[in-house]
C-alpha cells in the first residue's frame, strides 16, 4: 500500500471555469438509472445532485409510478418511465455519464437494466442495489467505474462482515478497488478513495448528521455532475466526498432533522466557493 493521502482544500482537484460561450452539451449528460417501487426517491435525490452541480443535462431512468412526481419535484431533469431494457437504450445512447443503483432494487427489472448498463463504455457510478448484484455474480461492472459502498454493501463485495470491513477501512477500500478493478468510495465516518493500483485518499471531514436515509444517494449525484464536467474518476470521487462532508459540517447545526435533500444547495455553494463557474 502507497502512502494514505489525507484530502484537504489545499490538495483538492479543480473543475475549469466555463468558457464564456459553453453551452449544456459540453457540460455533460448525467442519466440516473434507479427508483424501484418503494424507493423512488432515491433517483430523485441522486439527479438533483447531479443538476445542482452543474451537469448540462440531467435524466432519470425510473419505474413509470414515479414520474409524475418526479417531474413535479424537478422539471429540470428528463424524467424517463421505463418499464424494460429496450426502452432504456435511447437515454443511454445520449449519456455521458451514468450513475446505476439508487434504489433500484433487486427485481428482474432492476436486473435488466443493470445488465443493459453494463453495456456502455462511458463512465459509470455504482451504488447501492447494483453494488448488491455485483456482489451476487448477477453481473460485472464496466470499465471507467467508481463503486460507492457504505461498510454494508462492502462486506457483501468482499463477502466478509461488516464490522471486519470496518476493522480494516484501508485495507478493505483497496481491496473492492483490486478486485473489481474500479476507483472505490468507501462510505462512512472518514471515508476513503481506493484505486486498483494503491492509492488511498481520506476525507477527515464529515459529520454524524448525515446518518440517515439519502445521503449517499446524493454523493452519487455529485460524483457523477463532476465527471461529466471532465474531471478523471479518482478526482471527481475525491472532490465529490469532500464537497459533501463539508457540507455535512455547515449543516450540522440544523441536527438530527437533516434531510439528505437538504445538502444540495450547500454542495453547490461550496463547490462554487472552490471553483468558480467563471475564473
Ligand atoms: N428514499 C429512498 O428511496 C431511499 C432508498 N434507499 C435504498 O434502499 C436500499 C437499501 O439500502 P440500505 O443502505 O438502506 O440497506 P443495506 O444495503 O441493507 O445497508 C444497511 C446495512 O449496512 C451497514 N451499514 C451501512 N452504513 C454503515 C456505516 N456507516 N457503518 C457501519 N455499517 C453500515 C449496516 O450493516 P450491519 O452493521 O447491520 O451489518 C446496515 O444494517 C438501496 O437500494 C438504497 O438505495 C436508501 O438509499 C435510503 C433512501
Ligand atoms: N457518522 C458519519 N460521519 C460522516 N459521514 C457519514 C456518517 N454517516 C453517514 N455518513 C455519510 O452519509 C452517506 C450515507 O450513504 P449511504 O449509507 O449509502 O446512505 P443511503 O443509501 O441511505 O443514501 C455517506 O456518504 C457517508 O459517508
Amino acid at each position: 500500500m502507497k502512502n494514505i493521502r489525507s484530502i484537504h482544500a489545499g490538495n483538492l482537484p479543480r473543475l475549469t471555469p466555463r468558457l464564456p460561450d459553453t453551452h449544456k452539451g459540453l457540460l455533460g449528460h448525467v442519466l440516473i438509472i434507479a427508483g424501484d417501487l418503494g424507493m423512488g426517491g432515491a433517483g430523485l435525490l441522486s439527479a438533483q445532485a447531479a443538476l445542482r452541480c452543474g451537469a448540462g443535462m440531467v435524466s432519470l431512468a425510473t419505474r413509470e409510478q414515479h414520474v409524475s412526481a418526479a417531474l413535479s419535484r424537478l422539471p429540470e431533469v428528463m424524467t424517463l418511465a421505463i418499464n424494460s431494457s429496450a426502452q432504456l437504450r435511447p437515454p443511454l445512447q445520449r449519456a455521458s455519464v451514468i450513475v446505476v443503483g439508487p434504489g433500484l432494487g433487486q427485481t428482474a427489472w432492476s436486473r435488466a437494466l443493470l445488465s443493459t448498463a453494463t453495456q456502455q463504455s462511458v463512465p459509470q457510478v455504482w451504488d447501492a442495489d447494483a453494488l448488491n448484484l455485483l456482489a451476487q455474480g448477477i453481473c460485472n461492472q464496466p470499465q471507467q467505474c467508481i463503486l460507492t459502498p457504505h461498510p454494508g454493501e462492502a462486506a457483501r463485495l468482499l463477502n466478509i462482515r461488516t464490522a471486519q470491513v470496518q476493522a480494516n477501512r484501508n485495507n478493505a477500500a483497496l481491496q473492492i478497488a483490486e478486485r473489481y478493478n474500479a476507483v472505490v468510495v468507501l462510505k462512512g465516518h472518514h471515508s476513503l478513495i481506493a484505486t486498483p493500483a494503491g492509492d488511498l485518499s481520506c476525507v477527515e471531514r464529515g459529520h454524524p448528521v448525515m446518518a440517515g436515509a439519502g445521503f449517499g444517494d446524493v454523493l452519487s449525484g455529485v460524483i457523477a455532475a463532476l465527471l461529466a464536467q471532465g474531471l478523471p474518476a479518482y478526482s471527481a470521487s475525491c472532490l465529490a466526498v469532500w464537497l459533501h462532508a463539508c457540507a455535512g459540517e455547515h449543516l450540522a447545526r440544523q441536527g438530527r432533522g437533516l434531510a439528505a435533500s437538504d445538502m444540495c444547495h450547500t454542495i453547490s455553494t461550496l463547490l462554487e466557493e472552490h471553483s468558480p463557474c467563471q475564473a
